[in-house]
């Protein structure tokens, strides 16, 4: 097998969080616990009956394309994307693959908070360490990111487990039939497809299709909320992505490449 942008990523993200670690130790992550704002529900604001909810992207950049928006304003996208109908706000902390940071999910909580929005944050980045669980928790995220490709399952378990016992929860990723085996095994709430190639970077929405057959039926209670990730650029799929069973879209390139965010996350976001 050969290696994929992710072992890159993986690679690099252990140096990164080392020298977090030595910056502020995990016991002093422990102890912000406390003031920590209480986390919101992702599962729940993304289960609706009448629609596919969206969970819009604050991407400045990507390893596949470069950067995407020049005038960068995290805030500001995220006002937009919460006062436009997004279910779901996803900020993406990765700083040399994406140009992330943990300080626009900081500023977005709290800019949303003093809004009034209660709009669920989900932590978009690599994690493989407790220490990266901890640091979303008392950065205000909702919920994070676990890619199932690039950990083991005893990783993948403890880190699911850390989630849910801070209040957060996860979204599962998978790109294979294989991994989303092991995302059930796991008993994951939310599971989503990513329909972008690693090797190659293309996308194919089919792949959600291929990769949930093995879900329970659509309207089992016992089917995950699935969410089909990457390569949406407009509402003419959400049609097809419904049969599917698809309750969630995570979106982020056509979002930031649209000339008017607030009109295409409205149209992303309209009911089925
Ligand atoms: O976006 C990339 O190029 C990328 C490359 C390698 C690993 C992950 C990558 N993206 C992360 C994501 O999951 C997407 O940002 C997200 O699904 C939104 O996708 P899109 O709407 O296509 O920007």
């Amino acid at each position: 097998m050969t290696a994929t942008i992710l072992d890159q990523i993986f690679a690099h993200k252990r140096t990164e969080v080392e020298r977090q670690k030595l910056k502020i130790p995990q016991a002093k992550l422990e102890q912000q616990l406390g003031n920590a704002p209480k986390p919101r529900s992702l599962r729940q604001a993304l289960r609706q009956p009448d629609r596919i909810s969206l969970i819009a992207e604050v991407k400045k950049a990507s390893p596949s394309k470069g950067v995407f928006l020049e005038n960068f304003n995290p805030t500001e996208l995220a006002e937009t994307y919460a006062s436009n109908g997004a279910a779901a706000i996803s900020v993406l902390t990765d700083v040399r693959f994406f140009q992330g940071s943990l300080i626009y999910l900081r500023s977005i909580h709290e800019h949303l908070d003093t809004l009034g929005y209660a709009t669920p944050l989900l932590r978009k980045d690599f994690l493989y360490d407790p220490y990266q669980i901890y640091e979303a928790r008392v950065s205000g995220a909702d919920a994070i990111l676990l890619i199932v490709g690039m950990l083991d399952d005893q990783t993948l378990h403890e880190l699911y487990q850390l989630t849910y016992g801070l209040g957060m929860e996860a979204l599962v990723e998978v790109h294979t039939e294989a991994e989303m085996a092991r995302a059930q095994a796991l008993q994951a709430q939310i599971i989503g497809i990513n329909n972008r190639d690693l090797h190659s970077f293309s996308v194919d929405l089919a792949t959600t299709q291929r990769v949930s057959a093995s879900l329970p039926a659509i309207g089992d209670p016992q089917r995950p909320v699935l969410v089909a990730e990457s390569g949406i650029h407009g509402p003419d799929v959400l049609p097809t992505l419904r049969e599917w069973g698809v309750e969630a879209i995570l979106v982020g390139e056509s979002i930031v490449l649209a000339p008017d965010h607030a009109a295409h996350v409205r149209a992303l976001s309209q009911k089925a």
